[in-house]
């Protein structure tokens, strides 16, 4: 098997794709639901629609939108209860450790590129120890447009001086993937993320869906012969 060639950098969405967030998303939204007299909702209905952030789990909580004059102070509260309990049970997926060492092992930097807002992203990375590993964090505030615009993965790419081309994506959403492709990267879907049951990740045109994190490494020029050899 031919391996594509070593990629420039490799850029990961966060929710949904680096780290699991749908315990406390959800946590949060059901304490929220329980401060007003509703019953909680099953997790298997809330983990599709966190990589959507918190306007949509509000949404799916309460049934309304942001036209709703109860809407804003309802986000308010979920956010609140987040931030209250950011990395009470968040943690890298399962296989993501060995795939960012690999990286850092071949000297790629590696970066996240998430619609989450700063004041969450960045407390979160520091929780996990990974705010010194990332070469690069663009959040969903730290410009004026977020994906599914290319400019934040643009961003990200000339902070570590990467050439698009040479670069790639992961994530777990199809604003994901048509960020990725109008930015010029190569794209993979996570499908270990938080897709829902009428997602149709072949049809976003991705280069690829991986299964596990462990598949994302043969699209960083990483041949498996070389991952397993040991160290020294
Ligand atoms: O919090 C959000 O809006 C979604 O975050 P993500 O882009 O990392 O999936
Ligand atoms: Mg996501």
């Amino acid at each position: 098997m031919r391996w594509p060639r070593r990629r420039a950098a490799v850029l990961f969405d966060l929710d949904g794709t680096l780290l699991d967030t749908a315990p406390d998303m959800a946590r949060a939204l059901n304490r929220v639901l329980a401060e007003e007299g509703r019953p909680p909702l099953p997790f298997p209905c809330i983990r599709p629609v966190v990589s959507h952030g918190g306007m949509a789990l509000v949404r799916l909580g309460f049934g309304i939108g942001p036209e709703d004059p109860a809407f804003e102070r309802l986000r308010r509260r979920f956010l609140d209860h987040y931030a209250a309990g950011l990395s009470l049970e968040t943690r890298l997926f399962p296989g993501m450790e060995r795939v960012l060492a690999a990286l850092e092992a071949e000297g790629i930097p590696w970066g996240v590129v998430t619609n989450k807002p700063a004041w969450l992203t960045e407390p979160l990375l520091g929780d996990l120890g990974l705010a010194g590993r990332a070469a690069v964090v663009v959040s969903g505030d730290t410009l004026a447009v977020r994906k599914p615009d290319p400019a934040p993965i643009l961003h990200a790419l000339a902070r570590v001086g990467a050439d698009p081309a040479a670069a790639l994506y992961v994530g777990d959403a199809e604003r994901d993937v048509a960020a990725g492709r109008a930015a010029g990267t190569t794209t993979l879907v996570a499908l270990f993320g938080y897709l829902g049951a009428s997602d149709r990740p072949e049809t976003w045109g991705a280069d690829a869906l991986v299964d596990a994190p462990e598949a994302i490494l043969p699209w960083c020029g990483i041949a498996p012969a070389r991952r397993a050899a040991p160290a020294g």
